[in-house]
């Protein structure tokens, strides 16, 4: 089976929405990053992540939008705020990797405190449009599909999606390389003849 590099993700999102153990034991265990590997698309993919607190001040979550490769937003279904502060999350995140578009997710977690529920679904997904970006509902407590795709599967896709933008930069790499070659072969050429 291939085994492609390590990606590094980072979780950001507000204190309490459920970024850490509760989320998925299998991915973030502690507050600091987790090591994980899951066969995706039958490679394996080695992941580095890293929980980050919802307390954190910018200059700390400009540090860990550096450090990341791919990012998942997490709001609170059940908390209006928490919705709120993936906007302005989403604009330090494209100020920090100016010019690039960075790999993300948005997750709304907690799917399953439907009876609570502050934020429909239709805003997620329009969010989510806003930021090109895919989205999921989920539930830390039941993570399965039928709560509106699993923590997990919002973790391959982010993974998928770090895959195929370095596909487009490595191709955009070489053909710039091969641009350079020519040119300097041009000019050799012309020098020779002139
Ligand atoms: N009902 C329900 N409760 C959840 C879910 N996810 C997390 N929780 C609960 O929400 C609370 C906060 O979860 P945490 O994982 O500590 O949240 P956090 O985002 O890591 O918060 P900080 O560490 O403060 O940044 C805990 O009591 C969890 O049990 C969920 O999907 N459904």
């Amino acid at each position: 089976m291939a085994k492609s590099p390590e990606v590094k993700l980072a979780v950001f999102g507000r204190a309490g929405v459920g970024k850490s153990g509760e989320i998925n034991p299998s991915l973030i265990c502690t507050k600091s990053t987790y090591r994980h590997q899951a066969n995706i698309d039958d490679e394996t993919v080695s992941m580095e992540i890293l929980d980050t607190a919802g307390q954190e001040d910018v200059l700390q979550k400009e540090g860990h939008m550096r450090w990341g490769d791919g990012f998942i937003l997490v709001y609170d279904i059940t908390d209006r705020g928490s919705f709120e502060d993936v906007a302005p999350l989403k604009g330090l995140l494209d100020e920090v990797k100016r010019p690039k578009h960075v790999p993300l997710v948005l997750l709304g977690n907690k799917a399953d405190l439907d009876h609570a529920r502050q934020v429909a679904t239709e805003e997620g997904e329009r969010l989510a449009a806003d930021m090109a970006c895919a989205f999921y509902e989920c539930s830390a407590c039941s993570d399965q599909v039928g709560t509106g795709g699993g923590v997990a599967e919002a973790f391959h896709e982010l993974c998928r999606e770090i895959r195929r933008r370095r596909a487009v930069q490595g191709k955009t790499r070489r053909r710039s390389s091969t641009t350079h070659v020519k040119q300097a072969i041009n000019k050799m050429l012309t020098k020779i003849s002139s």
